[in-house]
């Protein structure tokens, strides 16, 4: 039975670091939780900045990757609590702070103010499971696994089916902090020692369907799945907007010129630069298909130029995109995804095929879901430097948009898939009640 409006008088509070995969969907969790409030921004949403002592961007070249963690929990804690405060004092008083994962001081600072916190996980429910599991006795198992020379070793872990070497994150196989991305692991770390201090409620952007199994692996916490939270193609102004600006107009027009089903979309997402040798494979693998494409095309990370679309007749290459948008024309048959979480759900919500090249965090058991579980998509062998070349691509892209009975059953799976994602977050599905029933008791503290 729904609970029977209107809503209590809730204020919730979320609190993000500025990563577009990050913002995207706290800021559209925040639009569904506080439908009341006083309105900012389109979906109702007021932004407010805090700061995490790097206000013009954090370089580890430059400051040092040691650096940002005690600086950053430091000017984290003084500017927010110095928001709660701003809050209360203009009669606004705070009922809940929401945090994603990449800010594990906040509970601290919600006690402080006597305000209950609430996670939210902005990555797939195996993840959550996995890391809990590496971070309370199965370490050097898991790592062992990780590390290990074969791909199709499993680890059995509790709640979960066994995984490969390969499915699982990549931050359980880095075991020296002089690792580039031990910053990661090392913020992940202390937000599991938060967790098990505060026992917040735990918010999954995922739904059932999708992880029975790994929304009840870790039964320690109350944990609920609330997704899949993306963005509206329709909701002006889009997510992307918040930190780019671009003009949409060319490329959507370019989509219209072409038929249903027919074009290939290619993004890696907002963080990840793709190397030369990468841009060069892409390149040529696109034109192999010998269909038209739209490629997202950022900065290549050792200094390339961005590949112009001048002598590819087939293609559009864009610095940035309405990733949404793109998703939700119908000309888009296929995407080339390195499985970020946000832009696998965007595509599984819009029903559209994936290529899924993952390259490193949550990435690879992103990649795990699309193939094995929900059959939606393929996933592309990298060589050892996780590149994945022109002709595997073109194999890949054959397998998902081809004649042949793959495609077809990838098809029919993507759009099952896409009716239960849409089903769990209509009206009484499971991802909006868990939503509603968190929106109504929001305020209760589990500490
Ligand atoms: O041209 C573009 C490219 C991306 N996006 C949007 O940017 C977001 C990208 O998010 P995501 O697909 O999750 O990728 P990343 O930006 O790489 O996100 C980081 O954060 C995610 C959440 O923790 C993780 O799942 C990823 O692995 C991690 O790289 C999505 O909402 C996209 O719609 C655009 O709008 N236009």
């Amino acid at each position: 039975m729904e609970t029977p409006l209107p809503p209590p008088q809730q204020h919730f509070l979320f609190v993000t670091n500025p990563l577009q995969g990050h913002l995207n969907p706290a800021r559209r969790l925040a639009g569904l939780a506080s439908p009341d409030e006083e309105a900012v921004d389109a979906a109702g949403v007021v932004h407010i900045p805090y700061s995490d002592g790097f206000d013009e961007g954090f370089n580890p070249a430059v400051h040092g990757a040691g650096t940002y963690k005690a600086r950053a929990t430091a000017a984290g804690r003084e500017t927010l609590s110095a928001v709660v405060a701003r809050l209360a004092a203009r009669g606004q008083p705070v009922t809940c702070v929401v945090y994603t994962f990449l800010v594990p001081w906040v509970p601290d600072v919600a006690r402080a103010h006597g305000v209950p916190a609430a996670l939210f996980w902005i990555q797939p429910a195996a993840v959550f499971a996995v890391y809990y599991h590496y971070f309370h006795g199965r370490e050097a198992a898991i790592a062992a696994c990780a590390n290990g020379r074969d791909p199709g070793a499993t680890i059995c872990l509790p709640g979960l089916p066994p995984l490969r070497a390969d499915a699982l994150p990549s931050g359980v196989s880095i075991t020296s902090p002089e690792h580039r991305h031990y910053l990661l692991l090392d913020l992940v770390r202390d937000l599991f020692l938060s967790l098990d201090e505060h026992k917040p409620r735990v918010l999954v952007n995922t739904f059932d369907a999708l992880e029975a199994d790994a929304l009840r692996a870790v039964p320690q916490f109350e944990i609920a799945a609330v997704g899949p939270v993306v963005p509206d193609a329709d909701a002006p102004p889009s997510g992307a907007d918040l930190l780019r600006r671009h003009d949409a107009k060319a490329y959507m027009e370019w989509l219209d010129t072409n038929p249903a089903r027919s074009v290939v979309y290619v993004s890696f997402g907002s963080v990840l630069s793709v190397s030369k040798r990468q841009e060069e494979e892409m390149k040529r693998g696109l034109e192999a298909t010998d269909r038209p494409y739209l490629w997202v095309a950022r900065k290549a990370a050792d200094g390339g130029a961005s590949p112009d679309s001048s002598d590819g007749a087939r293609g559009l290459v864009v610095e940035w995109c309405d990733q949404v948008r793109v998703l939700s024309h119908p000309a888009v048959g296929c995407f080339v995804t390195h499985c970020g979480w946000n832009s696998t759900l965007e595509s599984v919500t819009r029903g559209v095929p994936m290529v899924a090249v993952p390259q490193w965090t949550d990435q690879p058991t992103v990649a795990w879901l699309v193939e094995a579980r929900m059959g939606a998509g393929v996933r592309a062998r990298v060589d050892r430097e996780g590149v994945v070349e022109r002709g595997e691509l073109q194999r890949c892209v054959e397998m998902v948009m081809g004649d042949g009975e793959a495609a077809s059953a990838i098809l029919a799976q993507s759009d099952r898939w896409r009716k239960l994602a849409t089903e769990a977050m209509s009206p009484g599905g499971t991802s909006e009640t868990n939503l509603r029933a968190f929106a109504y008791s929001g305020a209760v503290n589990n500490a």
